[in-house]
């Protein structure tokens, strides 16, 4: 239904004609987007004239002009763009696979750039996957399209193929968790001392599996997820993809990921060492593992589980194939960059979503707010941890950023 409203609604833009409209030119027979400027600087005049009124008394006006212009399917932008060109040239050259991840706190538009760079790589001539392991998935959203199925689904617009995936945690987990003791750690601890095994229970315990498995970290779903991923796109089947783009959880839940391998390889790694001193108490070894297969079963788990961790440890610091770009708000701390750098993370880009564009007659408000996001964006310029990063300025644009035709437009101006 509401793809069909999209589509109707584009279509409606495709047909308008209006001086003050740029057309952007599309491949396909999608429907296009206009937007008033497309934000030369010498292209400025009627259009920010027109967006000023509705940005001069208030916010509840500029809500009365967005549904006005949205009933009348002009789509206006009322931001203007950076001139800071992102290096997308180097983004793009070469057909050896890259991985793009994106990260940010929630609701900062990170969905919004992972997505709008996937199309902008396929309409570059990349066939692309982009994938969202964010627990809270906005990706459907953004495409205006049922990604839910926890397969790769196919993107319509593009020139090149785009497929998307949104991967449901929770099932990725699942692997995981069923290597996982059926019984509360008491019951096997009371078993294995019957057995003389308490030591080894203690060891076990000390790993906090049961727990680890219950309630797992918040990152534990997505390195899981992330593993999986990584896993098969290692399959000739899915050989095409040259670009990856990762629409990954927000900040908190990243950097647990990031320290998430080394611990899983450690647990693992104690897990695997122990089946071999447990080896010949195969009952006390179910207990451990749950009735469901066979101990061996439960260690060849564990043991892929451990190689997969490791790939994506080394695919996290490797800079050649690996780049990490921070989404943020413009009032956002450096912590995040603080914690990649620390992790070997290969970050050099750094996008600053939703700027106000320049503007000569602003509302208190947004007088306001302006003061407020130069100061912060002089911060960011100054601050050590982000000064080397390639800073970008993603403009606050008056248009739901959903569909392909949005999210090429976002991406022409994010990605330069
Ligand atoms: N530059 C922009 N201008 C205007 N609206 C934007 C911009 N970037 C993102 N948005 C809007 O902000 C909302 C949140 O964006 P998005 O879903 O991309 O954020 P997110 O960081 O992925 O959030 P979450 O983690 O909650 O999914 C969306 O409605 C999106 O259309």
């Amino acid at each position: 239904m509401k793809q069909k409203k999209m589509a109707t609604h584009f279509a409606s833009l495709s047909s308008m004609s209006s001086p003050s409209l740029l057309r952007y030119p599309s491949t396909n027979s999608m429907a296009m987007l206009g937007f008033i400027s497309h934000y030369p600087k010498t292209n400025l005049g009627t259009s920010l004239r027109e967006v000023k009124t509705s940005f001069s008394s208030s916010f509840l006006s500029l809500s009365i002009a967005r549904k006005q212009q949205r009933k009348s399917f002009l789509v206006r932008s009322v931001a203007a763009p950076s001139d800071t060109a992102t290096g997308f040239d180097e983004m793009v050259s070469g057909t050896t696979r890259k991985y793009y991840m994106l990260g940010g706190k929630g609701g900062v538009g990170k969905t919004s750039c992972a997505a709008s760079l996937a199309v902008k790589f396929a309409n570059n001539g990349h066939p692309t996957l982009v994938v969202s392991t964010d627990p809270a998935h906005s990706l459907s959203d953004s495409f205006a399209q049922d990604l839910t199925g926890g397969t790769l689904v196919p993107v319509e617009g593009p020139d090149s193929p785009l497929f998307a995936l949104e991967i449901n945690p929770e099932k990725a987990r699942e692997e995981f968790r069923s290597v996982n003791q059926k019984n509360g750690e008491s019951g096997i601890k009371d078993f294995m001392d019957g057995m003389g095994l308490g030591m080894l229970v203690e060891q076990l315990g000390e790993l906090k599996l049961g727990e680890l498995l219950d309630t797992p970290p918040p990152g534990l779903d997505e390195a899981i997820a992330i593993s999986k991923v990584i896993q098969f796109l290692e399959s000739e089947e899915y050989n095409m993809f040259t670009r990856i783009v990762f629409d990954t959880a927000p900040t908190g839940h990243t950097l647990r990921l990031l320290s998430l391998p080394d611990f899983l390889d450690a647990s693992i790694g104690k897990i695997l060492k122990l089946r071999q001193k447990i080896a010949s108490a195969t009952s006390a070894i179910k207990s451990v593992f749950g009735q469901e297969g066979t101990p061996q079963d439960a260690a060849d788990k564990l043991e892929r589980l451990r190689e997969r961790m490791l790939k994506v440890r080394e695919l996290f610091r490797d800079t050649d194939s690996t780049e990490f770009v921070i989404v943020m708000a413009v009032s956002e701390s450096s912590r995040l960059r603080a914690s990649l750098k620390k992790e070997n993370v290969p970050v050099k880009r750094l996008i600053v979503n939703q700027v106000l564009p320049p503007s000569s007659s602003d509302c208190k408000f947004c007088a306001m707010k302006r003061k407020d996001q130069t100061r912060a964006l002089d911060m960011i310029q100054s601050d050590p941890e982000l000064s080397g990063l390639i800073l970008v300025e993603a403009p606050l644009v008056d248009v739901e950023i959903r569909g392909v035709p949005a999210l090429r437009f976002l991406g022409d101006m994010v990605w330069k």
